[in-house]
């Protein structure tokens, strides 16, 4: 999953040792993203005289990010600018490019700094990547437990008239049933039972509660989607991605994600549970909400039943 993100992002597809380069500034970050949220509490000037050493621990960790990230930002620069118009169509698109050619209007048109694109590329790989894999292997979970419900989703997949060797992404749309796993698996399993603290821009009384203006908000996603009382509309109920302005916004890109992965894992695996494990549902909170006990599974090509 990160190296798919890697190369969604910088449009290249390095090799394995910088794939791990790049995993472990990003996994130092993401570990430290707790220790240095205390960095925010008060000004700058103050937080710096009463954690200088979480500072230092800080700058460093960015620039570190900074030498992994910004060559292969400058290399993914120079391949479009020397890459002539009507070859750029093969090159496709990356974030990276989107972030090129990005003017901000409300400050003069200027163009982002290296630390803005360190930032923004940073981001994209974190909130990608954890995410996604997480319930990747909460869906796994669930199918190598419930095998009444892989095999069902197998039949559905079946049911596709394709020569194609892996199910294509113009294929995923002809299965409702893999779509309703995902979503199920999505709603017992959100990776992150809240969404990002919001605040409240205005004085509002909500459910003859008063929620004062600047208050921050955190919307309990895994409670609401487990919530029978409040389940007369699913599809309103149900909000992993979040809702509104701010909601995720590759949720389209995660679904497309999903869907593709399960949808070939079954096609050319079966899944079943290591001989006396009874795959513990149990969870673990890190960055993201994950299995307590890491899905280990027993994996058979389909040829050897068919
Ligand atoms: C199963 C996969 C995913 C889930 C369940 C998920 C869920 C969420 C949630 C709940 C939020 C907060 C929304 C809010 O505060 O209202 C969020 C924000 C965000 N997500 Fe995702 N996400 C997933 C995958 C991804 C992927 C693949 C990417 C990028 C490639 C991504 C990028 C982001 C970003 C950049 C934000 C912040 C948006 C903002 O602050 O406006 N997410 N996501």
């Amino acid at each position: 999953m990160f190296s798919l993100l890697v190369f969604m992002c910088f449009g290249e597809k390095v090799d394995e040792k910088k794939i791990r380069e790049i995993e472990s500034v990003q996994r130092s970050f993401l570990l430290g993203f707790s220790r240095f949220q205390i960095l925010n509490l008060l000004p700058r000037l103050i937080s710096r005289i009463f954690f200088t050493k979480k500072w230092k621990d800080f700058y460093k960790l960015r620039s570190d990010q900074g030498k992994v990230l910004i060559p292969l930002i400058r290399s993914r620069q120079e391949q479009v600018k020397k890459t002539c118009e009507e070859n750029q169509k093969s090159l496709g698109i990356c974030y990276v490019d989107s972030l090129l050619n990005l003017e901000l209007p409300d400050e003069g048109g200027r163009r982002l700094t290296d630390n803005e694109f360190v930032s923004l590329c940073s981001e994209f790989l974190n909130t990608g990547t954890d995410t996604t894999s997480t319930d990747l292997q909460w869906i796994m979970a669930n199918l190598v437990k419930h095998q009444e419900i892989q095999s069902k989703l197998y039949d559905e997949i079946r049911t596709l008239d394709s020569d194609h060797y892996e199910i294509q992404e113009e294929n995923l749309k002809k299965l409702p049933y893999l779509k309703a796993v995902i979503l199920e698996g999505l709603r017992r399993h959100p990776p992150s039972h809240y969404v990002l603290p919001h605040a409240v821009t205005q004085y509002v009384t909500l459910d003859g509660y008063i929620i004062p203006k600047e208050a921050t908000v955190n919307v309990m996603i895994a409670e609401i989607g487990w919530d029978p009382k409040i389940w007369e509309d699913p599809m309103v109920k149900m909000i992993p991605f979040g809702a509104g302005r701010r909601m995720c916004p590759a949720f389209g890109l995660a679904m497309l994600h999903l869907e593709y992965f399960v949808a070939n894992f079954i096609k050319e695996f079966k899944w079943t549970a290591k001989v006396g494990d009874d795959i513990d549902l149990s969870e673990k909170q890190e960055f993201t909400t994950v299995m307590k006990n890491p899905l280990w599974a027993h994996v058979s090509p389909r040829e050897e039943e068919d």
